[in-house]
């Protein structure tokens, strides 16, 4: 049998879109419990006298995007690290 027709270009744009609309959307949604649960270890490490930034730690959570993303996941790593960070202490 002969191969379907490729689907039209502006099908193409307008379904990813869609979808690409309902990715962001959850990924702006898990960024937000994401700097919840990062204020909160960096409220109990200054309550308990340490300091705002774990260099160790962000190193570790740098490699994972790394791991799956090349250089831009480590990009987006770090500039979600410094997004969420609290005023320097
Ligand atoms: O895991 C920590 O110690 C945190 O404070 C959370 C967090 C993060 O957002 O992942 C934020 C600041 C630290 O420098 C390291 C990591």
């Amino acid at each position: 049998a002969p191969a379907p027709p490729p689907p039209a270009p502006s099908d193409v744009i307008s379904q990813q879109r869609a979808r690409i609309d309902d990715l962001d959307r959850q990924i702006i949604d898990l960024l937000g419990q994401r700097k919840e649960a990062s204020e909160a270890v960096q409220r109990a490490r200054t309550s308990a006298g340490g300091g705002r930034v774990d260099p160790s730690r962000e190193q570790v959570i740098i490699d994972k995007y790394r791991a799956r993303l090349g250089d831009g996941g480590a990009q987006i790593a770090k500039a979600v690290l410094e997004a969420f960070r609290g005023p320097a202490s």
